[in-house]
Formats: structure tokens, sequence, C-alpha cells
């Protein structure tokens, strides 16, 4: 954490806006220091794009925040907390400003401070309010204090704004996040706030009673987001490469403790007990589960979960994300928009809880016990055979995977099989109009309404619970009917399924159901997913296809535009059955191992609640394709 160093701010409607330096910007003769137009404001700026990149840009922490320029507005999207500070020290030098008479911490050893110290005015300490800070005209004991040590300026120094406490003056610490190098870190700022309460509430008598400033703050810069989040965070210490833990504990957690997040951490000791961690953790504790690990640990919790006797109300009330920390972290990338655990983390506490289409996995060998949930994907062939059979050279990292699907087409392979398929958009026409139709919907989407009640957690709140509406916002939402399977596969394929034409599933390469729009970095493989249109993506390629087409499409992979091909099939379904007939191989779920078995899949509408950057996954661009 950088050093704290105070200046003068307003509220705008975009963040906290720096309207003046404090003294430690001007050298003992009152003269602004040389450079006074640096790097902060271009870092914030860089970061007010609304765009979240693993690559935040360079930032020296060491000459950032002395030089702060005027005018440089640190946004509300990327500011954490705000608190109201007291202060010991207040100086006066015939009617002068010798020193920034709000200083809390001793940040600087220059000569100006030892002098100033010779003036101190008073040690009082300013005393916040118990919930939120009265404004001076409300007669405080605070206010009345401070407006007795109003000061300014000299005339050699009019182009600073006066510099005292007065009413509607308010000593803020606001924590906020800075670039530096390709990840964000919690930086912390004393400024002096001007501001007049805006906003009111209506007190247990009706009286009207204005909200604080540091409620206005976090109301602003936690909009639609629930704030203070208890989080049970899974760490895979094995996860990308043995670096999990690190990453997390280096870039992720300082940005979720700093945002007021309460933190709980469990390590998994052995495989797939991240699935017995969620099967009994106790749900009263938390609100949200962060896998910090690839995207086999959500994949186990989601499993968890549903192992559970009240897997209806651990699904209502917990939402599962991950902090990404392994090699494959599609479930960041498409949620977060990002694969930096920093970023991550930001979005993490910034997001707007919606409610995600899973999808049910049943096959012989375990369906009795029980069916398996899954909120990635599903393949068979190549890129099954490529995934999982690369294993060895995991040293290789993502490469492994590109190489092994390249091999194996080049080589012809082929992966018979018969597919049944419950159509929900079949061509490609018909695909785009559903995704036009779906992508604006919110459906899912989740919002908290910040708590009228200043005394308890601030924004548990959901706008259901003011509408009285049992939709997807509500607490209630999900019932055990939920998690009913409209396909058992213990019951014949249904008449309205259609069977795939053999000429294309005797020939089939790639089959890949998918339902998040990334599945790898860099690997657009889904670009029309939506996270709660109740559809599942289909993607198939066969080996009629010659290599000198087969190319260019798994080159264009990156961007999402293989699905355009003529050769490739795109379609939007409801759930499938695919039985192989290939004597061995696998299934590959959400990146683990399942057996050569047939497969029967179902969409399962929202049954999870996860986290997502502006409510959305990841812009695909697939519309302007
Ligand atoms: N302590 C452990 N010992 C052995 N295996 C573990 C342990 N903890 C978790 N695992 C297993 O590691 C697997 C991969 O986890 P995760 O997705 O977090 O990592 P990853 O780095 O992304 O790896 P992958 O490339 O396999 O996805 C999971 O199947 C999980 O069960």
């Amino acid at each position: 954490m950088a050093v704290q160093k105070k200046l003068r701010a307003i509220l705008t409607d975009e963040g906290v806006l720096i309207k003046s330096q404090s003294h430690h910007m001007f050298n003992k003769h009152g003269q602004l220091r040389s450079a006074d137009s640096l790097s902060l404001l271009s870092c914030l700026s860089c970061l007010d794009d609304g765009t979240l990149s693993s690559d935040g840009g360079s930032f020296d922490e060491d000459d950032s925040l002395e030089l702060l320029p005027l005018n440089t507005t640190i946004p509300f999207n990327r500011i954490l907390n705000a608190k109201y500070i007291s202060t010991s020290q207040t100086n006066l030098d015939n009617g002068k400003l010798s020193t920034d008479p709000f200083q809390t911490e001793n940040l600087s050893s220059s000569s100006e401070n030892d002098e100033m110290e010779n003036h101190s005015l008073s040690n009082d300490k300013i005393r916040p309010p118990t919930n939120e800070l009265q404004p001076s005209s409300n007669k405080n004991r605070w206010a009345s204090k401070t407006s007795n040590i109003k000061t300014s300026f000299d005339a050699s120094h009019d182009t600073t704004p006066t510099l005292g406490m007065k009413d509607h003056q308010y000593l803020i610490e606001l924590t906020f996040v800075v670039p530096k190098g390709h990840d964000v870190i919690p930086q912390k700022l004393t400024l002096l706030i001007d501001h007049v309460p805006r906003k009111s509430r209506a007190g247990s008598k009706g009286e009207i009673i204005p909200s604080g400033i540091v409620e206005e703050i976090l109301e602003k810069s936690y909009e639609n987001s629930k704030r203070n989040r208890s989080i049970l965070v899974i760490i895979n210490p094995h996860g990308g490469k043995g670096t999990a833990k690190t990453l997390f504990l280096t870039k992720a957690q300082p940005i979720l403790a700093e945002s007021g997040c309460k933190i709980e951490i469990a390590y998994t000791k052995y495989a797939r007990h991240a699935i017995d961690i969620a099967k009994d953790l106790d749900i009263r504790k938390y609100d949200t589960i962060a896998c910090a690990s690839g995207d086999g640990i959500p994949y186990e919790v989601i499993n968890g979960l549903y192992r559970r006797s009240d897997r209806v109300e651990a699904f209502n009330k917990l939402a599962v994300t991950q902090l990404p920390c392994g090699s494959g972290n599609a479930m960041s990338i498409s949620c977060h928009w990002t694969n930096n655990p920093s970023y991550a983390a930001l979005c993490l506490v910034k997001s707007i809880e919606t409610r995600i289409d899973l999808m049910c996995c049943s096959q012989p060998s375990y369906m009795n016990e029980w069916p398996r949930l899954s909120f990635l994907s599903q393949t068979y062939g190549v890129i099954a055979e490529s995934d999982i059979n690369t294993e060895f050279i995991r040293w290789m990292g993502p490469i492994r995977f590109n190489l092994g699907v390249a091999f194996n087409i080049i080589q012809g392979k082929k992966y018979p099989c018969e597919v049944f398929v419950k159509y929900a958009a079949k061509s490609k026409k018909e695909l785009k109009v559903h995704f036009l139709e779906n992508k604006n919907s919110n459906k899912g989407y989740l919002t908290f309404e910040p708590n009228p009640d200043p005394n308890s957690s601030p924004d548990l709140v959901s706008r259901s619970n003011n509408n009285e509406i049992k939709d997807e916002l509500s607490p209630n939402f999900l019932t055990e009917s939920n998690f009913k399977l409209k396909y058992p596969m213990t019951e014949p394929v249904p008449s309205d399924w259609e069977k795939m034409d053999p000429e294309l599933t005797d020939n089939l390469t790639i089959f890949y159901t998918g339902k998040m729009p990334y599945i790898a970095k860099d690997t657009k493989f889904f670009p029309a997913a939506l996270p709660a249109d109740g559809t599942i993506d289909l993607v198939i390629t066969d080996a009629r296809i010659p290599v000198t087409r087969m190319t260019p499409i798994l080159l264009s992979l990156d961007k999402g535009s293989h699905v355009l091909e003529p050769e490739v099939i795109h379609s939007k379904i409801l759930a499938y059955k695919i039985i192989p007939k290939v004597e061995s191989g696998l299934f590959s779920v959400d990146g683990e191992k399942f057996p050569l078995e047939p497969l029967q899949v179902e969409v399962m509408p929202m049954l999870c609640k996860t986290l997502l950057r502006n409510g959305r996954y990841i812009d695909t661009e697939f519309e302007s394709m």
C-alpha cells in the first residue's frame, strides 16, 4: 500500500474530482512543484475507459500521488472504500495557511513539516459521526469545532482555493485502485471533500435525515453490486502450475480486503476436495464462493452444492465465481472479462449478481448416483482428445492443446457417433435472431438497492423484495422443481428431438457444446453464448472438410468467426444425446475427463448465481460478425 496524501476534492457524477493540491504539492515558498501533470491522470483515465484488461499499462507507484494533477477524477468504478478520518493537527501562520490543517499521518519528512509542527493550533480530534456524518448545518460538535479553524492562503497563492474545514467539508480516506505493471493495486488518499449532501432518507418518525458523504460515495461506487461480501475462497495450491496461492494472496486478496469483504480461505488437499468442501460448508456464513483456481474447482463447487440436501437454499444463496489462478480460466475471462487475478478481484466486488444457466449431464455409469452439472462445455472428438490426452505435456501450457488439435486434424481422425438434438434455433439465421432478441434481456440479472437502514448491512435489499415478485432476484427463486430433469436418460429419446444426418455424424471431428463464450484464453469458441437465454450453443465440424478449409477455421477461433464458416454447424439447442461409436476415447466436461458412454445433456435455466461484469458476458461482437 502506498503512502497517504491529502488533497481537496468534490463529488461529481463520475467520481471524486481532485480540485487542488495540498501543501506538499508546494515548495516552502508556496510555489507549485515543477511536475504538475503526471502519470496518475493518465493512469486513472486509462482505468476509466470501462475496459478491464489484463494489461493495465505501466505505472510507477513512486511518482504517482506526489504529482497528482488538478482536475483528476477518481471514477466511482475504481473506488473500493471510503471512511471518515479524524485529524489532530491544524496550523495557522498569521492567518495564512502554513500547513495542511487536516494532516492525520506524518507522510513527509520535508522541512516544511518540521516548521509547521511549531504552529500547532489544536490537537482536538475531529469526531466522525456515529452512523453518517451530519453536515455542519446540523450544528454538531464536529461542525462548530471545524468552522473555528477556517483559514485561507494569502494573495500570493490566489490560484489555490481557500483551504480549511468549513460547512460541508469532510475529511475522507478514499481507497481506490490504480494500475501497477499488469495489475491493479489498492491505493489510499486522504481528501478534504466539499460536499452538500443531496440524498436523504426518511427516519423512523418520518423525518428527513440527510445521508452522509461516505454513504453517498459507497452507493455510487457499488451501484447494482452487493457490498461487503462474505467470501469463501477455495484455493487449489496446484492450480496454474503451482502459482494459484501466490497469485491470490498477492494480487486478489488486497483488493477484496480493502473493499470490506470478509474472507475465509480453504485449500484443496486432494483431487475433487472442492466437491466435499462445497457439500459440507455452512451456507449461512457466506454469500460468495470464489475459486482461486482454474475451471476445475468451480465445476467441483457447483457439483458439491448440487449434492447437498439443502441444495435449493445453497443455490439461492451462494454466488460461485472464479479468481483466475489456474491454467484454464474460461469462467473469469467470460464473466469478469479478464484473465488477471487483480482485475478479476476488482470485478468481483463491482460485479452484478446474475443467474446463469447450467447444463445437466447424464451417463449410465453415474446417472443413478448424481448427474453432473456443467457450467462451461462438453466436447467429444478431436478437441476432447487433444485437451485431455496432452496432459502429459502440461508443461507446454495452452499451446499443447492447439498442437494436439492440429495434429489430429491433419491425420484426418474421425469420431463416428449418433446425435439427437432438441433445437431452439437450428439455422444460423434463426440463431442470430435468437441472439439479438436475448442479448439485452438482462434475464437473470440481480441488482442490489441501497438499504435505507444505515444500521444494518447496506445492500441486502434486492429489487424483487421491494416488488414482492418471485423472480430471479428473489432469494426464493429456485425450488426443487428447478433441479428436476425434463428429459431423464432412462426414457427414450423424445419424438420432437431430431436425429442429425449420419453422413455428418459418421465423419465427425469436433462436437462441442457450451454455455460461456470463451473456453480458454484467446479461444472464443461460442461467440453467441448468453448467460441466461435457456439454450446451449452447439458447434460441429466433420472430416469431409478439407484441411485447406479447416486451417482457416481453426485460425479464426480467437475471433470467434469460425461459426460463420459454411462448413461449421452452429445451432442453439435445449438438449441432446450423443452416442459414440468408437472403441476408445473420452468426453471432456468443463475440462474434466468423462467416460466414453452415451451422454445426455439438457439445459438447466438460471440454476446458478455468479458474478458478471455489468451483468453480462464479455462482449464477443457476434452481432457485428
Ligand atoms: N491438492 C490437490 N491435489 C491433487 N489434485 C488437486 C488438488 N486440488 C485440486 N486438485 C485437482 O486439480 C484439478 C485441476 O484444478 P484447476 O482447474 O484448479 O487447475 P488448473 O491449473 O486450471 O488445471 P487444469 O489445466 O487441469 O484445468 C481438479 O480436477 C482438482 O480436483
